[in-house]
């Protein structure tokens, strides 16, 4: 059977990966996350999920049966892709731009195994309440908008400005759980391996 590496820095994709039973050994993947001119949304966060996979694997001592996954998340609004805020006025310009409407939250994953890559994207649509630029403020004082696409996390303190999610959940924390199962399962890495029948 293929071995499984998470080409991420992201404690939630382990996390989440973690949560499927699957076995795997996290490598790093740093790579450029600027977007290209007119470059769409999806075909944005498919090729940096494609560009970490492929720089997973490039990094494998022994990349002999080994399969590298990785991820990218952005927030989209009014056709403008939010990647994490670079300090606290990015932080706050975002969060007022999401505050009171919906929003697009787009997480692609890319698999490889060295002759092929494969992708998939999946998008969700979530629905903020108003957000006052206090709360705004607050929120960024508490560390977590830092490193979260459009400057939020569902999963935490952010959640309490969600007042509707239309998708995947996994998927806006990072790592669509269901999508990622399936991919697996096309490159022979089955997540139920470890389960034992009682
Ligand atoms: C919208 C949203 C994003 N996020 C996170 C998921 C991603 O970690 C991050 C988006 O940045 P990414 O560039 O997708 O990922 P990353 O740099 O954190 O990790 P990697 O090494 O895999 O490239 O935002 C949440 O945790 N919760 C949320 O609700």
């Amino acid at each position: 059977m293929n071995s499984l590496y998470l080409a991420s820095g992201s404690p939630r994709r382990r996390e989440l990966l973690t949560q499927i039973g699957v076995p795997f050994t996290v490598v790093s993947a740093a790579i450029d996350e600027t977007p290209l001119t007119n470059e769409s949304a999806v075909a944005y966060v498919e090729r940096l999920a494609r560009g970490k996979a492929l720089a997973g694997f490039a990094a494998l001592d022994h990349p002999l049966g080994a399969c590298v996954l990785g991820a990218d998340t952005a927030v989209i609004v009014d056709g403008q892709i939010l990647g994490k805020p670079v300090d606290q006025a990015d932080a706050l310009a975002m969060l007022m731009a999401l505050s009171g409407r919906e929003h697009e939250v787009l997480t692609a994953i890319a698999l490889t195994d060295g002759q092929r890559c494969e992708t998939q994207c999946v998008s969700s649509r979530v629905r903020f309440c108003g957000i006052t630029v206090e709360q705004a403020t607050a929120y960024w004082h508490s560390g977590e908008p830092q490193d979260k696409a459009g400057g939020y996390a569902i999963q935490g303190l952010g959640s309490v400005f969600v007042a509707g999610l239309n998708g995947s959940y996994s998927a806006v924390v990072g790592l669509p759980v269901c999508e990622t199962a399936q991919l697996l399962d096309q490159f022979g890495i089955p997540c139920w391996q470890n389960l034992t029948v009682r």
